[in-house]
């Protein structure tokens, strides 16, 4: 199998080692694009052995899936550039974050497989939790086939179209919410008076503990947070104080507002691109 990137960014980068990684494809079988930075080609080529795509029509010739990793602002050039040269067969797959299916059918010839992916930046560590959808052109082959990519990045879950943007506010943005709360933990220990550094690596392994529990265990999160908590305890001093702030319902806010903006960046970048 012979992949293609357009566009060799962060993302692309992820979904390239992860790939090579768990041995989906040599590095010798992916070609890649890049807009203006040679540099940047030449880096890959050395870090993963990938070759450069040295012209669109090599597109036509030697590619089963091609991989759009450009951000949403540029998708509508990249589109424009290898309309003419996507063949019959060939899997297009975008993660380009709000940018629909039908949107990037308007914009090519034929009827073309296409998959569109939300991952997040967990991606580069091969832990994203990413969600994919089809168009009606998708085959039970490529549906195999974009599994198998995406998995070598993390969890990939197939999802309708229309839960994506639900998708992009919970687990696009997930990442952020959770660093958010490294931030303020942080905070907290310098104020209360423990050594940075120890601090960091006690807040870290928390995280990871407390996501490993949740997923080995088999318990809901509510009754871990209740074994954690001791009547008249000290967990239960400092819950009742996020309670009084009301960040349970904080939490649930900023996932409707992030699922929110995804429809709306998505209309507004439609709107834009359709004039
Ligand atoms: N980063 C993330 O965590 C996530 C990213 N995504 C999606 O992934 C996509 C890529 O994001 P990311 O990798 O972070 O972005 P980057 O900015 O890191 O990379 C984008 C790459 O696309 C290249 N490019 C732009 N236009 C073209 C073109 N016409 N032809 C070829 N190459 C082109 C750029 O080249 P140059 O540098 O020369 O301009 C750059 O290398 C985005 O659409 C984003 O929404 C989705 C979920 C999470
Ligand atoms: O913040 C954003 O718009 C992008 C989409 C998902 C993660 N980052």
């Amino acid at each position: 199998m012979n992949i293609s990137f357009i566009g060799a960014g962060s993302m692309a980068e992820a979904m390239i080692s992860g790939i090579i990684e768990k041995k989906i494809v040599a590095g010798n079988e992916i070609t890649v694009l890049n807009r203006s930075n040679g540099h940047r080609i030449t880096q890959l080529q050395e870090k993963y052995g990938i070759k450069k795509l040295t012209s669109l029509s090599e597109l036509e010739k030697h590619t089963d899936v091609i991989i759009l990793a450009v951000k949403p602002k540029d998708i509508l050039t990249a589109l424009q550039s290898i309309q003419s040269y996507i063949q019959q067969g060939q899997l297009l797959v975008s993660v380009a974050a709000g940018i629909s299916l039908s949107f990037i059918e308007s914009q090519l010839h034929n009827d073309v497989p296409i998959v569109r992916a939300m991952p997040n930046t967990s991606a580069m560590i091969g832990k994203s939790a990413t969600a994919i959808a089809f168009n009606q052109s998708v085959s039970d082959a490529h549906q195999k086939m974009a599994l198998k990519l995406f998995s070598a990045i993390g969890l990939t879950k197939v999802v309708e179209e229309n839960q994506l943007d639900a998708v992009t506010g919970l687990s696009g943005s997930g990442p952020a919410y959770i660093y958010y709360i490294a931030e303020a933990l942080e905070q907290a220990a310098n104020e209360i008076g423990l050594e940075e550094q120890i601090a960091k690596q006690l807040v870290i392994q928390t995280l990871i503990g407390a996501a490993e529990m949740l997923k080995h265990s088999g318990e809901a999160p509510e009754n871990l947070r209740k074994a954690v908590t001791s009547p008249g305890g000290t967990t239960e001093a400092g819950i009742k104080v996020l309670e009084q702030h009301s960040v349970k319902e904080a939490f649930i806010d900023c996932v409707k507002a992030a699922t929110k903006q995804s429809a709306v960046l998505a209309q507004t970048f439609e709107q834009v691109s359709s004039k």
